[in-house]
């Protein structure tokens, strides 16, 4: 098929809507250099809606790049973006509905097709990084002869394999070929994996992904002015060689070491980009384009991709629209937010409350030292904001005049938000909404930072127990990004709108959770550790237990995660939902025992590498039966199954998707697997334990 048929009969099938994407117009250069065929991407939305490359957007590139090539009196070809942004990549929504591997095929031969024409159309090409470039928006920038990157550009990356594809049009190949083994394997797996970490323009340059950075102010006029001394020869670009010796082996071998350590293998699409970027040192580049329009064709037709994009998809919309959120008409409004406890995560509250609603927050405590360190904290953490650019200075004095302190507890009397993060004692909890009643208006919201107790019995003594919400955050707070609001049994209406849209104004992923014990994040953890915990009690040993279930592709093994949890916050939950649901969550002897001794870890780490503490050792009494790796982490995963089966039943969310979202955003459960009620039900698990799968087949009607 030509490059004309396969884009069309891909556009028959896409949902993109953008026709016109690329805007050419002639621009005459200085210094009489000629002219340019000046590209602008623009899908004519604002830049909340950045330029995507659906099969009709590459289709007016190419038809684009066509007309400008074809006229003799061009002389260059620049492509540049719409303000802030070159373009943000392929455009995925239609991805899961490609049926079969040809159609997969075809997207990466399209936009290889299309970017191609850059250099072979025998014209010098430009591109002009004025902003966001991300996948293919990089990819399209890498196929052109030059480059000239703005100050202000941000968001430069190739972030598809933390998604489970592979840069598909290209950047497998050029990368490595223009900046060497080792920048590539950063870009594309290693600041992939890392949490889709991205380059600044200026660090683009210093990667050599950029030849030359400019101004902002007037970034476009001092680019036709370079690409102009580049035609006419009064600028010579020079790029330092590529090293094609072992450096290059060296880095792909350490590529692999660092998706070993991310994905443990568990998610194919880093090994597939580290094979490219292995091949692209001998490949010439149509041998390295077919390659990668084969690898893009696997993963896209792979479950874990599919996957991926589900994933995706709920954190950007799922998360948006909480479901069974109350209308928001009934929240209330909030102009002064107290807080009760002034420790480790009252102090992360209080900032983000200041930053975020930018209205007073009052910090109590028992005395007046821990209100003044608390306040402290906070004060220290907007300098440490100040001093990394990320608030003006006018701004930090504003926000450290909002977060305030006080022993006593009357400086909530007009406040509309109050949150406890008191010590996990039910009890004491109970006492102290008892004591903030008498002095908080009626009206005044109620809400609890408690990990694993009873909203509903935390209410429960009081007058107006209506107004009682869990708003259970995750430690950091300023990373993760869920806030798990929990409805307890008389909370009304308006007080949990109200919790919503504090939450959003928060800019935090909220889901609606019942209240159950220890809710969905810390029940599933504490259900997971205690299945490992249990392996180990009867005979595993503690490493081979992590290294068992670090093979799922999870942030970090269980015991690390024991350690980084605390021990004795994680010996509490498991006492908690021993108490709710003895048949299923058992307290680990061994897990008491390391805590009684007031140990904080089970490892020691002589040289960053986890060793089990020979203290540790000496306490823990291990049977005799271990359990081989795979009869481990089928013992968790369908633990998990099951419990999450029980979960749904018991209405604890409205659906498995919300589970999905919870482990996603609070506990770094790993994009690639895709949520994890999609990973049990691709491994078979779910089926097994539940007879049926927890998602509807092939997860594409959700997208
Ligand atoms: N640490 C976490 O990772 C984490 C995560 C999510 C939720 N939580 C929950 O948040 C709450 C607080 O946990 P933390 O880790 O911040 O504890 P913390 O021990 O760091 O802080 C608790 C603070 O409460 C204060 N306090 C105790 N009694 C008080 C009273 N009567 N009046 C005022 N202040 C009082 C203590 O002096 C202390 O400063 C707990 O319910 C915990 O389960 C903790």
């Amino acid at each position: 098929m030509s490059l004309q048929e396969l884009i069309d009969s891909a556009s028959a099938l896409s949902t993109d809507e953008v026709v016109t994407l690329a805007h050419s117009r002639d621009v005459v250069l200085p210094g009489k250099a000629g002219t340019m065929a000046l590209i602008t991407l623009d899908n004519g939305h604002d830049h909340t809606k950045p330029n995507t490359f659906g099969p009709k957007g590459l289709g007016s590139l190419n038809a684009a790049l066509d007309a400008a090539l074809a006229r003799d009196e061009i002389v260059a070809i620049g492509v540049t973006g719409k303000p802030f942004i070159l373009a943000a990549g392929a455009d995925l929504t239609g991805v899961p509905k490609l049926a079969d591997r040809e159609q997969a095929l075809a997207l990466g031969k399209i936009g290889h097709g299309v970017l191609r024409k850059l250099v072979d159309g025998g014209k010098p090409s430009f591109a002009f990084v004025n902003g966001v470039a991300l996948g293919g928006g990089l990819e399209v920038a890498l196929h052109a002869s030059y480059r000239t990157v703005s100050v202000a550009a941000g968001m430069l990356a190739t972030p598809e394999v933390f998604l489970g594809l592979i840069p598909g049009w290209g950047g497998n190949f050029l990368l490595p070929n223009l900046i060497g083994a080792d920048n590539a394997v950063k870009v594309v797996v290693e600041n992939a994996l890392n949490q889709n970490k991205m380059l600044s323009g200026p660090e683009a340059v210093k990667f050599g992904i950029g030849d030359v950075l400019l101004e902002s102010a007037d970034f476009l006029e001092q680019s036709l002015l370079w690409a102009s001394k580049v035609l006419t020869g009064s600028v010579v670009v020079e790029r330092p060689p590529v090293d094609r010796g072992e450096a290059w082996d060296a880095a792909v071998a350490r590529g692999k070491a660092f998706a070993d350590l991310k994905v443990s293998g568990a998610a194919p699409a880093p090994y597939r980009a580290l094979e490219l970027i292995a091949a692209a040192r001998d490949n010439d580049r149509d041998r390295g384009f077919a390659a990668e329009d084969e690898a893009l064709a696997d993963l896209i037709m792979s479950e874990e991709l599919r996957s991926g994009l589900y994933a995706f998809d709920l954190v950007n919309k799922r998360a948006k629209r909480p479901a069974g959120a109350p209308d928001k008409s009934l929240a209330r409004p909030v102009s002064k937010v107290g807080v009760v406890g002034a420790g480790l995560m009252a102090g992360q509250l209080a900032l983000l409350f200041a930053r975020r609603l930018e209205v007073p927050v009052v910090l109590t405590d028992l005395d007046q030292e821990r209100v003044d360190r608390g306040v402290g904290y906070v004060h220290g953490e907007i300098d440490k904001l100040l001093a990394k650019g990320r608030v003006r200075s006018d701004k930090a004095n504003q926000l450290k005049a909002l977060v305030t302190g006080s022993v006593d507890k009357s400086v909530f009397a007009d406040a509309d938000f109050v949150i406890e993060a008191v010590f996990e004692e039910l009890q004491l909890k109970k006492t102290i909404f008892a004591d903030l009643e008498k002095i908080i208006r009626p009206d005044a919201i109620l809400a609890t930072n408690t990990s694993s107790l009873s909203v509903t019995e935390m209410a429960a003594d009081l007058e107006h127990p209506e107004r009682v919400v869990g708003f259970h955050f995750f430690n950091p707070v300023a990373v993760l990004p869920l806030l798990e609001i929990i409805r307890a049994d008389r909370t009304d209406d308006a007080s949990l709108a109200t919790a919503f849209a504090v939450g959003k104004t928060l800019k935090k992923s909220c889901v609606l959770v019942k209240d159950a014990p220890a809710f969905v994040v810390n029940r599933l953890l504490t259900r997971f550790l205690g299945e490992v915990s249990a392996a180990v009690d009867e005979g595993t040993p503690i490493p081979d237990a992590d290294r068992a279930l670090a093979a799922l592709g999870l942030p970090m093994p269980p015991f690390v995660l024991l350690q980084l949890v605390g021990l004795p916050v994680a010996l509490h939950v498991a006492e908690t939902m021993n108490r709710a649901y003895p048949d299923r969550f058992a307290v680990s002897s061994n897990l008491a025992k390391v805590v009684a001794a007031g140990k904080s870890s089970f490892y020691v780490w002589p040289e960053g590498k986890p060793v089990v503490d020979p203290e540790v050792e000496e306490l823990v009494s291990v049977g005799d039966k271990p359990s081989t790796p795979d009869e481990l982490r089928n013992r968790v995963l369908t633990a998990l199954a099951e419990e999450i089966m029980i979960m749904l039943d018991e209405g604890v969310v409205a659906e498995a998707q919300d589970i999905d979202l919870c482990l996603l955003l609070g506990a770094g459960w790993p994009f690639h697997l895709g949520g994890i009620t999609p990973y049990l039900d691709r491994t078979g698990i779910a089926e097994k334990v539940n007879g049926s799968r927890f998602l509807p087949q092939g997860l594409a009607s959700l997208i």
